[in-house]
């Protein structure tokens, strides 16, 4: 079944936590529409950008794009942004059910709201690990007064002016600012947007599948919903063996879809809330929402008669990642793994000064897109448009001291890993201190492919010792975004099947922004020929 969709991207002032600001929307809402289909569908979805000053791209994160690399949408890899006033279409197929993702990657547009959600639905006769009698979708968010263009300024420019925290937490797009803080006329607290959402109205009984996804720019976040445990299903796309959680740590570029059972008092409602871990969360409230039970007097508008629930400690690291630890395929779902891999990617993680700029390096290289995209250079080999001298596979990991900032300088290039097509490639993430001697954590996410995740550790990742013993290679889960935890590394392997051009990064968006990220290319040559309409910048101008 085709599933087609026509998308104006344009400008509009909205208030989602009460103060207005300016939004990029879909078809005028922020976040956009869901799309739903089944396995093996195909969705078409034609993006008409229509602000005059805004370009844009479209990515649709963890759908795998196979044969069709140049729909993964973004810019400077794998198409030149869509400019103003035209129209881009998407075209491919959704090839695994499970819960995903779309956002703008063109700069740092997913900041002013671009995203949203993609269910895939498993066809009749497929029966799932587990059952539930209603279905709903969660989206997290974070959310800035401050405009994306002063965001994006300040990090460039030297003095360094980082993003700082955001203002709310969004719930299905909705916050609430408190308006005294806010210049007079810029926050109205009785505008209908700004309302707490009812996050799902529950029939007393009924087992409901919650598909939660994050799309913050910055937070890690704590989800939960107060006397409601969740059992976790569904991570990434991915069947989980269930465990239970009485909340769930979910970074940005994840989804996870967990039961919860309706089966407390129902004259009463109860919080659902959002909150920032891993930074310091005292400039940024828990997002709020309600969990509402359909009986007979009970006021779905009425505030759950208990103070909303804190959350955890934000600095404990240890608490999550022991949830990192406890997710594994589920038994009748493990997707076998190759026993070994063909090459190993050590990536050291740090943030360096290069030229007075503050930037994130990997092994010593910050990401630059090139003008032309990636996947049209390679593809029709044009060696001018990108670095041709590839990244180091490792760092110093004998003489690096993790807890001390940067070695070196760095530099910023755009240079591309070229893997073997079809050979297994083990990448170690390393993580370290930054300028400021603190090691904070980043979610990345992989185009293109799943990844296995092997594991996480604390400290440095030492190759020679025996770290690959404590590493599962049993049941390991498969997923396209994962936690790198502070001070510590994270271990994932992938087999580079999926010919084309595609971006491993930090999910974080200032991060990505300032360089954090690498490209992998694999069997360009194989690609299909390149639907022309991804081309029209840089050297690719005039090509067909
Ligand atoms: O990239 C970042 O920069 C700041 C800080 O390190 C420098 O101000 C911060 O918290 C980041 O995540």
């Amino acid at each position: 079944k085709v599933h087609y969709y026509e998308w104006d991207i344009s400008c509009q002032l909205k208030s989602p936590d009460c103060f207005e600001k300016l939004a990029v929307t879909v078809n005028g809402e922020a976040p956009g529409p869901t799309i739903r289909a089944t396995l093996g569908d195909t969705i078409v979805v034609a993006v008409h950008n229509k602000p005059e000053t805004e370009n844009t791209a479209i990515h649709w994160h963890g759908i795998r794009q196979i044969g069709t690399p140049w729909a993964d949408g973004v810019a400077g890899v794998t198409q030149c942004p869509i400019l103003p006033g035209e129209t881009f279409t998407y075209k491919f197929v959704v090839d695994r059910p499970g819960t995903y993702l779309y956002h703008a990657h063109y700069g740092m547009q997913r900041v002013a709201g671009l995203n949203g959600m993609i269910v895939v639905t498993v066809p009749d006769g497929f029966v799932e690990p587990f059952s539930y009698d209603e279905e709903h979708t969660v989206l997290l968010g974070d959310w800035w007064h401050k405009s994306v263009y002063e965001q994006a300024t300040g990090l460039s420019s030297n003095p360094f002016v980082f993003v700082t925290e955001p203002q709310s937490l969004l719930i299905d797009g909705r916050g609430m600012f408190n308006c005294s803080l806010a210049p007079s006329g810029t926050c109205n607290a009785s505008l209908p947007d700004c309302a707490l959402p009812t996050l799902f109205t529950a029939v007393p009984g009924k087992t409901y599948l919650l598909r939660i996804g994050s799309l913050t720019s910055l937070s890690s976040l704590y989800f939960e919903m107060e006397g409601h445990p969740m059992m976790v299903v569904e991570a990434d796309g991915h069947y989980v063996r269930p465990f239970a959680v009485r909340g769930l740590f979910i970074y940005s570029g994840e989804t996870y879809s967990v039961l919860v059972k309706a089966d407390q008092d129902p004259r009463r409602n109860y919080w659902a809330a959002s909150h920032v871990v891993g930074r310091n969360p005292s400039q940024t409230p828990s997002g709020k929402a309600f969990v509402s039970y359909a009986f007979n007097g009970n006021n779905p508008w009425m505030p759950p008669p208990t103070a909303p629930p804190a959350g955890p400690a934000w600095n404990n690291t240890a608490i999550r990642v022991e949830q990192s630890r406890a997710i594994f395929a589920h038994p009748r779902f493990v997707e076998p793994m190759p026993a070994r891999a063909d090459r190993t990617l050590l990536l050291l993680n740090t943030q360096n000064r290069i030229d007075g700029h503050i930037k994130w390096t990997i092994n010593g290289v910050s990401l630059m897109f090139p003008a032309t995209p990636y996947l049209v250079a390679m593809k029709r080999g044009m060696k001018d448009a990108y670095e041709q001298r590839p990244p180091p596979d490792m760092y110093d990991h004998m003489s690096h001291d993790i807890s001390a900032p940067a070695p070196t300088n760095g530099t910023v290039g755009s240079p591309v890993y070229r893997l073997a097509l079809g050979s297994v490639v083990d990448v170690v993430l390393q993580n370290s201190n930054m300028l400021n001697n603190k090691s904070e954590t980043h979610p990345w996410h992989l185009h293109g492919h799943d990844f296995w995740v092997l594991g996480h550790g604390e400290g440095k990742f030492n190759p020679a010792a025996d770290a690959w013993r404590l590493l599962n290679v049993r049941d390991p889960i498969m997923k396209n975004t994962v936690p790198l935890h502070p001070d510590g590394w994270t271990a994932v392997r992938f087999r580079a099947d999926n010919p084309g051009v595609w971006l491993f990064h930090c999910h974080v968006e200032a991060h990505v922004f300032m360089g954090m990220g690498v490209v992998f290319e694999e069997g360009v040559e194989r690609v299909g020929r390149l639907p022309s309409s991804i081309m029209g910048c840089g050297r690719s101008k005039g090509l067909h």
